[in-house]
């Protein structure tokens, strides 16, 4: 036992008897069931549960909580009820809500948080919250037979955030659109098709000239698969040599790799279905969109001699999803709950503790010490970013969108000038003078703005009581931005050369592909 961390847990104030501790649940899927069910059985008895989601049938062979006649009803609420038939004296509330519209308000109430996401962005938000706060987090996540636990306790050991996480493997627009070489640039392909005729109709969709041509065919399925495959392609290109004329759509076999005149009945079948039914984003558990990304991709592989994939390999790419594993779920809950009773009873030090599928010491369980808070995390320490980007080019609204959104995760985001000028403010109850000023700001660049170089501007996240100050330095040459990532805390020992400063140092791609931007294609491996 760790006398120094037991004594820095006790300044914090946990809430009174371990057994009646108010406990956050964030997510009620694989691992949230096992997790909700583990809490009650060990005499937690205050729990409050969030989850976004309604049960689908997939959900039954590992979300034990949930039952057939469950189908189709709030995760958050039915894992309630199945607990409450458990022990009825249970004070359980379920909230059918993204966790991202609570706030400080909310999330106060609770002596600990326990994640059970499957996404990053959900977690980063929860995390931000929990810092905010001073509440301990533990997030638990799965990926087949792997798992970890990690325990974060603000300001005393690592935040969810302090280690950068791998971000998402990126493509070339001009790999996916002229030379793809992979199965993956042929799916990657198929779902932006997909999302340019059928699901958002983002006017940023990298295939959208493809969207204004469909609108003017009659016929789609057959001038779009003409379109397609036969006569739009680049010259390392084969052409595809069916005559669709006589072609009648039917669905694609899940298992087999199919024929070419099989591809393109896929094809026109997919279409005839899609165009007639309301635009909905992908989703990997949609048989149609399915049908349409595996009969596209797989026509398109036969243009550029690309290996094919069956339907199942391509659902698997495509919703990139690493089956998983019940008993892993259920040994991640587990372990999440033994290492929140340790912070809950305020006696061991609690660790981070890591699956995995190989013994190593005979022990396929392996914990380790939580690390210390990283001084240069954007998230728990206190301190200034150094960003370099084009003045001339550059507007208020990438700053704000590229990088305080995408880069720092931050929603909404008020930017202040030292001399206390509000820039740019969003959300509700802005009046109409404001609005169209900021709306105006938004889109001029920085030099239009007649910020200086060096300019500081402190970002507040209202939502999240998070701040940064962004130190923004003029480069002629940058395409993008980059993010020094230098957190300063004191400015004297700033070096502003920029080498030593590698740490957090994320660079726009304007180095390798100056021609062709990159696509970040989210594979989110964490469960
Ligand atoms: N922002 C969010 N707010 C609330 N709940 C969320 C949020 N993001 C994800 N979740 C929930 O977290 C849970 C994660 O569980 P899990 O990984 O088992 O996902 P699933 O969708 O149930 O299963 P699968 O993705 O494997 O089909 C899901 O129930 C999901 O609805
Ligand atoms: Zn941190």
């Amino acid at each position: 036992m760790n006398k120094k961390f037991v004594n820095k847990m006790i300044n914090l104030a946990y809430n009174s008897k371990m057994e009646h501790a108010k406990i956050l649940v964030v997510g009620a899927g694989g691992i949230g069931c096992e997790l909700l069910k583990t809490l009650v059985m060990v005499g937690i008895d205050n729990i409050t549960v969030i989850d976004i989601d309604t049960i689908d049938k997939s959900n039954l062979n590992r979300q034990f909580l949930f039952r057939p006649e469950h189908v189709g009803r709030p995760k958050a609420e039915v894992a309630v009820s199945t607990l409450k038939e458990l022990r009825p004296s249970l004070n359980v509330t379920g909230i059918q809500a993204n966790i991202t519209n609570y706030g400080n308000d909310f999330f106060q109430n609770f002596a600990i948080v326990l994640n059970a996401l499957d996404n990053l962005e959900a977690r980063r938000y929860v995390n931000r919250l929990c810092v905010s706060t001073k509440i301990p987090m533990i997030d638990a996540g799965t990926q087949g037979k792997l798992g970890q636990v990690t325990v974060h306790v603000p300001h005393i050991t690592a935040c969810y955030e302090c280690e950068p996480k791998p971000t998402p493997k990126t493509y070339p627009v001009c790999t996916i659109r002229s030379t793809p070489s992979k199965p993956i640039h042929c799916i990657v392909w198929a779902k932006y098709l997909y999302e340019a005729l059928f699901g958002l109709r983002d006017p940023d969709n990298i295939l959208s000239d493809l969207q204004k041509k469909a609108e003017g065919f009659s016929d789609l399925g057959k001038e779009l698969f003409n379109l397609l495959f036969k006569e739009e392609l680049p010259e390392e290109a084969k052409k595809i040599e069916i005559s669709i004329e006589n072609i009648v759509g039917s669905q694609i076999n899940e298992d087999k790799i199919g024929s070419l005149q099989e591809y393109a009945a896929g094809f026109i079948y997919a279409v005839e279905n899609l165009k007639s039914r309301e635009p909905k984003p992908f989703d990997k558990d949609d048989q149609l969109a399915i049908q349409f990304v595996g009969a596209a991709s797989n026509l398109r592989a036969a243009n550029f001699k690309i290996e094919q994939l069956n339907l199942f390999k391509t659902k698997e790419i495509a919703g990139n999803i690493i089956p998983a594993v019940a008993t892993t779920n259920a040994m991640a809950a587990g372990l999440q709950v033994i290492e929140a009773l340790k912070i809950l009873r305020n006696k061991n030090e609690p660790k981070n503790v890591w699956i995995s599928e190989h013994a190593s010491d005979s022990k396929i369980i392996v914990s380790g010490n939580m690390p210390p808070p990283m001084p240069k995390c954007y998230t728990c320490s206190v301190g200034s970013v150094k960003v370099k980007l084009n003045f001339n080019t550059f507007t208020l609204g990438d700053l704000v969108s590229k990088i305080l959104k995408n880069e720092l995760s931050m929603q909404n985001p008020t930017l202040n000038l030292e001399n206390g000028s509000i820039l740019y403010e969003s959300g509700e109850g802005l009046d109409e003078e404001d609005e169209e000023r900021y709306a105006k700001n938004y889109k001029m660049t920085l030099n239009e703005l007649k910020l200086a170089d060096g300019v500081r501007v402190s970002c507040d996240n209202f939502s999240t009581d998070f701040t940064i100050k962004l130190i923004i330095s003029h480069d002629e040459n940058q395409e993008l931005y980059e993010i020094v990532g230098e957190i300063v805390e004191n400015e004297e020992n700033h070096k502003e050369n920029g080498e030593n400063q590698n740490e957090l140092k994320r660079k726009s791609d304007n180095s390798d592909e100056r021609e062709c931007k990159k696509l970040k294609i989210v594979e989110d491996i964490e469960n």
